[in-house]
């Protein structure tokens, strides 16, 4: 499974400042993973951060989840691709009108242009959570659904659960690329996360990308936790 031009763990890097991501990233292989910056450190820390790793070799997924209107979204996806990223997502929730100004936008951009992938229901997410916001089918039927509209609006891909990867490689197809959080190896805290899976279940389930973030950078060795994760799924 391991391929150095496609690693498929993608290491969430929630931490508070730029000092610790990169203390831990001065010990990661490009070719054994990518990395994922979000809101945390984003904010604190900013584009010149992921030129900061870029720099370094990594590819980045910006995981900001845009959701807003299609021209200021439009705007921020074409802001990401202005920054090089690999990857960039918005919230399939903010319909159809605004994934296909998303996906139109970036064409400009033309080979090099970021993956645009969609969140369909966050992983820390249940039923009865869908429930409180009015949602009354199930996680699964919800996510299928907004994977149908993320699909047809020309998009790469979703985050979803590996819980649902099954189901979405059957109904999107093998080449809809499928995100997947909420990953924890057995001995793992499941922390906030509701619909979680193991690595190697969940690419045996269809995961084409693992985003792995507590269970290694909050591990007391967080390189001996990514190696036992690369272990567990290398046989695969
Ligand atoms: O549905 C989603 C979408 C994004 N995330 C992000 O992934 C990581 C998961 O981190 P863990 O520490 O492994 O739980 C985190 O950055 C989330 O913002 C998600 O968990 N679920």
């Amino acid at each position: 499974m391991q391929d150095a031009n496609d690693p498929k763990i993608i290491v969430a890097l929630d931490f508070p400042s730029e000092n610790p991501a990169l203390e831990l990233v001065d010990k990661l292989d490009p070719a054994k993973c990518r990395l994922k910056v979000g809101k945390e450190l984003f904010t604190r820390s900013g584009p010149q951060l992921v030129q900061n790793l870029q720099r370094r070799g990594f590819e980045v997924f910006l995981d900001l989840k845009f959701h807003d209107i299609p021209n200021t979204t439009s705007a921020a996806v074409a802001a990401a691709a202005d920054l090089g990223v690999w990857m960039v997502n918005v919230h399939a929730s903010g319909g159809e009108k605004m994934m296909t100004a998303c996906r139109e936008r970036l064409e400009s951009f033309g080979a090099d242009r970021p993956l645009l992938i969609a969140v369909t229901v966050l992983t820390s997410m249940s039923a009865a959570d869908l429930a409180g916001i009015g949602i009354v089918e199930s996680p699964e039927a919800h996510v299928s659904r907004l994977a149908t509209l993320t699909r047809n609006c020309g998009l790469d891909g979703v985050v979803c659960s590996a819980q649902e990867a099954p189901t979405l490689k059957a109904e999107q197809g093998a080449d809809f690329r499928l995100v997947t959080p909420g990953i924890r190896p057995l001995s793992a805290a499941r922390g906030d996360q509701q619909r979680i899976m193991t690595p190697s279940d969940a690419l045996r389930a269809g995961s084409d990308y693992l985003v792995i973030g507590r269970p290694i950078t909050q591990a007391s060795d967080p390189l001996a936790a990514l190696e036992a994760i690369h272990q567990e799924v290398a046989t695969l």
